[in-house]
């Protein structure tokens, strides 16, 4: 599925996409004091995240961001109305100096963002899903820098120099994509929003983790400055600005 990005200023999306200039747009800044608890929001549970290493997976570089394709035998089967088929997950970032979330929290950006893409097990397959309410699930955590190696983003981050020209891909060995998550899955934030880029289909259910994940300041500068969006330029700074909530609520699974 490929969107080529027609107009390259963010502020005119809505000329080509409609959807972008819509009321339930993402990412947005949640603001903890405005979240609503919801004892209803029960922990998130995933099943076949630990892919096998004789299993490959597909790692690509589409210009805007770095992609892992997932195979949809992963599943989140707890913490949604619904199961939810892994898609795909990638990142956005910032710079050595310039934070790059997406998402903000009380008005503050993290160093980065992860996205596991997931479609409705309601519906045939992703490009069925990503037009229909409730077609999408996101699960989102904040990256941040931390004194140690995660050896659960070494899997990933060992392969970026072999996709850092756009378009190029690789395959990787599997490994527990779950390791890319946080440890806790039971507090997250959760809003119905969109997707961050073109065609921005206001059908993604946000999940966004309490607990945030770290990596080594080495890691962290191979995340921002390996992946390039043409010969000469690195990709940096890769996230939408935060949108207008439009009374929209946010919950939390936890007080
Ligand atoms: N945060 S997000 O989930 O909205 C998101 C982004 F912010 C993204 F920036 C992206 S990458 C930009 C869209 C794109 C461009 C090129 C190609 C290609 O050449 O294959 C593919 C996709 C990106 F891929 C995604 N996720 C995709 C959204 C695009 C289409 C829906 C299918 C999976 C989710
Ligand atoms: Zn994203």
């Amino acid at each position: 599925m490929v969107f080529s990005l027609l107009v390259t200023d963010i502020t005119e999306w809505d000329k080509a996409y409609p959807a972008c200039g819509g009321r339930e747009q993402s990412p947005i800044n949640v603001d903890t004091w405005d979240s609503k608890f919801d004892p209803t929001l029960g922990p998130i549970q995933v099943s076949g995240y630990d892919v096998s290493p004789e299993e490959s997976l597909k790692l690509k570089n589409n210009g805007h961001t770095v992609v892992l394709q997932l195979p949809d035998s992963l599943q989140i089967n707890g913490g949604l109305a619904n199961t939810y088929r892994a898609a795909q997950l990638h990142f956005h970032w910032g710079s050595h100096s310039s934070p790059g979330s997406e998402h903000t929290v009380n008005g503050q950006k993290f160093p980065g963002e992860i996205h596991v893409v997931h479609y409705s097990s309601n519906f045939q397959g992703l490009e069925e899903a990503v037009t229909q309410p409730g077609g999408l699930a996101v699960l989102a955590a904040f990256i941040e820098e931390g004194p140690d190696e995660n050896e659960d983003y070494e899997h990933l981050l060992t392969h970026l120099e072999n996709v850092k020209e756009a378009g190029q891909s690789t395959e990787i060995p599997g490994f527990d994509i779950r390791g890319l998550l946080p440890h806790q899955l039971d507090r997250y934030y959760r809003y119905n929003g969109s997707l961050t880029t073109p065609p921005c289909y206001q059908t993604v259910n946000w999940t966004i983790f309490n607990q945030t994940v770290l990596l080594s300041e080495n890691q962290l500068a191979i995340l921002e400055d390996t992946i390039h969006h043409d010969h000469d330029h690195v990709l940096q700074m890769n996230f939408r600005e935060p949108q207008s909530l439009n009374g929209r609520l946010v919950l939390s699974s936890f007080d």
